[in-house]
This record gives C-alpha cells, sequence and structure tokens, in this order.
C-alpha cells in the first residue's frame, strides 16, 4: 500500500505530493500501516431512504475496482438511523458501532425520514449519526466542491462563474452546536417553553482542525479561508485567535477570514476566489449544501470525515432524501466519490481511487445522467442504470483527468 497521507492537487498545477507529517501534530490520516492487510474490512451502513439504493452502486464499484487492482475487500454491512430504530430500539446499536470501530474504513449512505422525525432526541436516526462521528473521533470532514466539466451547465450560476470551481471545505464535525451543552428545553421567567443550544470550542479542538486545514491549504493553492462569526459569537472569537496563533507555523498558507453571512453571498457570487475554506460544524453543513449547487447538484458531493487515529467514515453530503426513496432516482455519483475518498484517505490506495474518479468523469462524458443533473441532449437514467454505466467506465479505465477529491 502507498500510505494513506492525505494527497491533495493544487488547481493551479501545483505538483501531486504526500502530505508531510509535523511530528507536533495529530496525523490527518487514520491508517498508516507499513504493509497493506491482505483484505480491508469495510463496515457499510447504508441507512435510510436512498441510502440503501447508493450503497448498492458504490459496493458494486468497489468489489470492481478491486478486482482490477488487486484489492480484497471484506464487507460488514450493519444497521444505523431509522433502519435501527426498528429493528434494535436504538439509533446506534453496540454492534454497529464496534463494527465501525474494528474495520478498517466505513462506508455510510444516510439517515432519517418522516417516520421518525417526531421521536424524541435520543431516539432520533440523526443522533446515531452525531454519534458515530463522536465515537470514531472523525472531527476533520473534508467536503470537496468541484465542478466537473460536462456539468457545467447543470450548476445554477452561470457558465462563467461555475467554471473551474474546486474547493476544499473542511467542516470541524465533533464540536460545535450539535454537541454543546447544555441543550435541552425549558422554560423561561414568563412561563413560556423554550429550546437552548450551546456553540462551545475548546482551544484544542480549535487548534487541531487549525493545523489539519492549514496542511491541506499548502499541498492545494497555500490559500486558506476561516469562515467564522467573530463579530458577534464568543466562540468564533476564540476560533479567530487561535487560527491568527497558528498561522505562525505555517508563513507559506495566505490565510484570509471572512463572516458566515458574506461567506454564503461570496460562494455565489464568485466561487473561484476560494480554494480551501475550513469553518465550524454548523456553519460547514449548511455553506457545504450550498456550495454543492454550483457544482450542478447535492448528489454530487462526497466526504471523508478523518481523526488522529482508527478508521475514517465516509459519507456523501446529502441526506436520505426521503422524497425520492424507493424510486431508482437518486444520483449515486457523491457516494461512489466518497468511496474513491475511502480509497485515497482512509486506505492510501491513490490508484485505485484515481481509477473512480476517472469512471465518474467518463459516465458524465458518455452523457449519462440523473435527473438532478439531467439536461437536454444527455441521457436520463436512473440510481441502477447509472452504477451500471460507472462499472463499464470502471472497466474500460478511460484516463478521464478527473479531479481528485
Ligand atoms: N448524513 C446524513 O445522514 C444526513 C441526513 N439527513 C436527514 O435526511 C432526511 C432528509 O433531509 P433533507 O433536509 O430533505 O435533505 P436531503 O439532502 O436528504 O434532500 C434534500 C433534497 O435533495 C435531494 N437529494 C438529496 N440527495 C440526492 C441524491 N443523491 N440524488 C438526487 N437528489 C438528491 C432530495 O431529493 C431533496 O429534494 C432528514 O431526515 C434529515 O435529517 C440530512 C442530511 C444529512
Ligand atoms: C445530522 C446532520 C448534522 C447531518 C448533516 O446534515 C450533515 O452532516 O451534513
Ligand atoms: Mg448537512
Amino acid at each position: 500500500m502507498a500510505t494513506s497521507l492525505q494527497l491533495f492537487q493544487c488547481k493551479l498545477a501545483r505538483p501531486f505530493r504526500p502530505f508531510p507529517l509535523r511530528s507536533s501534530t495529530p496525523p490527518l490520516s487514520l491508517r498508516c500501516c507499513a504493509s497493506p492487510p491482505s483484505s480491508y474490512s469495510i463496515t457499510l451502513i447504508p441507512g435510510d431512504g436512498i441510502g440503501p439504493e447508493i450503497i448498492s452502486v458504490a459496493k458494486d464499484v468497489l468489489v470492481l475496482v478491486g478486482s482490477l487492482e488487486g484489492i480484497k475487500f471484506e464487507f460488514q454491512e450493519v444497521l444505523m438511523g431509522g433502519a435501527a430504530l426498528d429493528a434494535t430500539g436504538v439509533p446506534l446499536p453496540d454492534d454497529t458501532l464496534s463494527a465501525a470501530k474494528h474495520s478498517h474504513a466505513v462506508l455510510l449512505g444516510a439517515v432519517g425520514g418522516y417516520k421518525w422525525d417526531k421521536n424524541e432526541k435520543h431516539l432520533k436516526p440523526e443522533t446515531g449519526l452525531l454519534q458515530i462521528r463522536k465515537e470514531l473521533g472523525v472531527f476533520a470532514n473534508l467536503r470537496p466542491a468541484t465542478v466537473y466539466s460536462p456539468l457545467v451547465d447543470a450548476s445554477t450560476l452561470k457558465r462563467e462563474v461555475a467554471e473551474g470551481v474546486d474547493i476544499m471545505l473542511i467542516r470541524e464535525l465533533t464540536g460545535g452546536i450539535y454537541f454543546g451543552e447544555p441543550r435541552g428545553f425549558g422554560t423561561n421567567e414568563n412561563g413560556e417553553e423554550i429550546g437552548f443550544n450551546t456553540e462551545i470550542y475548546a482551544t484544542h479542538e480549535i487548534d487541531r482542525i487549525a493545523h489539519f486545514a492549514f496542511k491541506v491549504a499548502q499541498k492545494r493553492c497555500g490559500k486558506l479561508c476561516s469562515v467564522d462569526k467573530a463579530n458577534v459569537l464568543e466562540a468564533s472569537m476564540l476560533w479567530r485567535k487561535r487560527f491568527l496563533a497558528i498561522a505562525q507555523e505555517y508563513p507559506d498558507v495566505e490565510l484570509s477570514h471572512m463572516y458566515v453571512d458574506n461567506a454564503s453571498m461570496q460562494l455565489i457570487r464568485d466561487p473561484k476566489q476560494f480554494d480551501t475554506m475550513v469553518t465550524n460544524n454548523i456553519f460547514g453543513d449548511i455553506l457545504s449544501d450550498e456550495a454543492s449547487m454550483v457544482t450542478g447538484s447535492i448528489g454530487m458531493l462526497p466526504s471523508a470525515s478523518l481523526g488522529a487515529s482508527g478508521p475514517g467514515l465516509f459519507e456523501p453530503i446529502h441526506g436520505s432524501a426521503p422524497d425520492i426513496a424507493g424510486q431508482d432516482k437518486a444520483n449515486p455519483f457523491a457516494t461512489v466519490l466518497s468511496a474513491a475518498m475511502l480509497l485515497r484517505y482512509g486506505l492510501g490506495e491513490e490508484k485505485a481511487a484515481k481509477r473512480i474518479e476517472n469512471a465518474v468523469v467518463d459516465t458524465l462524458n458518455r452523457g449519462f445522467r440523473t435527473g438532478d443533473i439531467y439536461s437536454a441532449g444527455t441521457k436520463l437514467v436512473g440510481c441502477k442504470q447509472l452504477g451500471e454505466e460507472i462499472l463499464k467506465s470502471v472497466e474500460s479505465n478511460v484516463h478521464a483527468g478527473a479531479a481528485t477529491v
């Protein structure tokens, strides 16, 4: 196996190089075995809604790429979210967590759905998702927003604005308001019902995501934009203070700061001004959905969640899309690209990752589209058939010059 150190490529033709590790900071990826195991154990979590449809496609792609590249996988499929609630009464069963922790990497579809929307917080599918992220310690979530040339016209932005966009959005994933205490319901002094959450970041949480982001920016174009709300929120004030301090260790990276309201506007006005962006949990959640539409669809954005050690978690950025579940309409590209990220960042299998990315571009070049990215003159297919076309492209191995995600 090569190594699972991060590989990032500058869109301005900086050479492709392995990520340098600094001894003072935690490794950015999880598996850095001296020699590869004879077989990788992969935990598959289809989840709910469109989850099973898209995971089925991604699994087939992994199996084929594995057989062509001489990589063996052992898959274990487990329950999480609504499916787990129905079967076991909890959204993250112990068996699921244990399987995930003991595997080389985890590939997840999505969780959630109308059926469980009114459940109490601890019995919501989404609570299982937050728990597994926390338990795996995957604090750094890479969400690449890449506009693929054949999809420029699927973007909701004008061609000249969307063409060439290549942003790496880094979202802090295990802190902030989704986890902060205190939270809950209560009554105020007027006897009125209230709901409350806490946006909270400790220095060590900011420092580790900052080091991670600076290293990613170093390997790309050396430009890092930190997005916060430091004009109002104390947690953001500390965030900005720590980023400014840590920037001293990365003189080759140009650090800028932007308030999140402006950033959300700038992403639509001129997305090409951004290269690497880093932000907290909730802002990253929202900005990545926004960035996805620049690329044509939320069905195009994959993600990799990495920690200091242990398996990484790989999942599309979208949810379980209950409105189209079971109708063979889901776009599987985001999950297939998440499988490519699993190979690159989780296992260090760069060649196999690139093979998948090339297959995605080749499938797009051959004109195949699900409804969310369809435009006149292209071929509208379902999730299943798109999966079959991706397999053909994997097999033919055309070097499509795909971006690295
Ligand atoms: N990582 C996860 O498991 C996530 C789970 N959720 C959960 O998913 C459920 C639905 O949430 P929504 O807010 O509707 O967000 P969503 O991302 O599931 O769907 C938003 C819209 O995008 C479309 N869409 C999403 N993925 C698509 C794909 N691959 N191909 C084609 N169209 C796609 C949907 O059909 C829908 O119209 C909720 O229960 C929510 O909590 C939401 C976001 C992330
Ligand atoms: C449960 C949510 C935080 C999931 C989500 O929207 C996401 O991770 O993008
Ligand atoms: Mg989200």
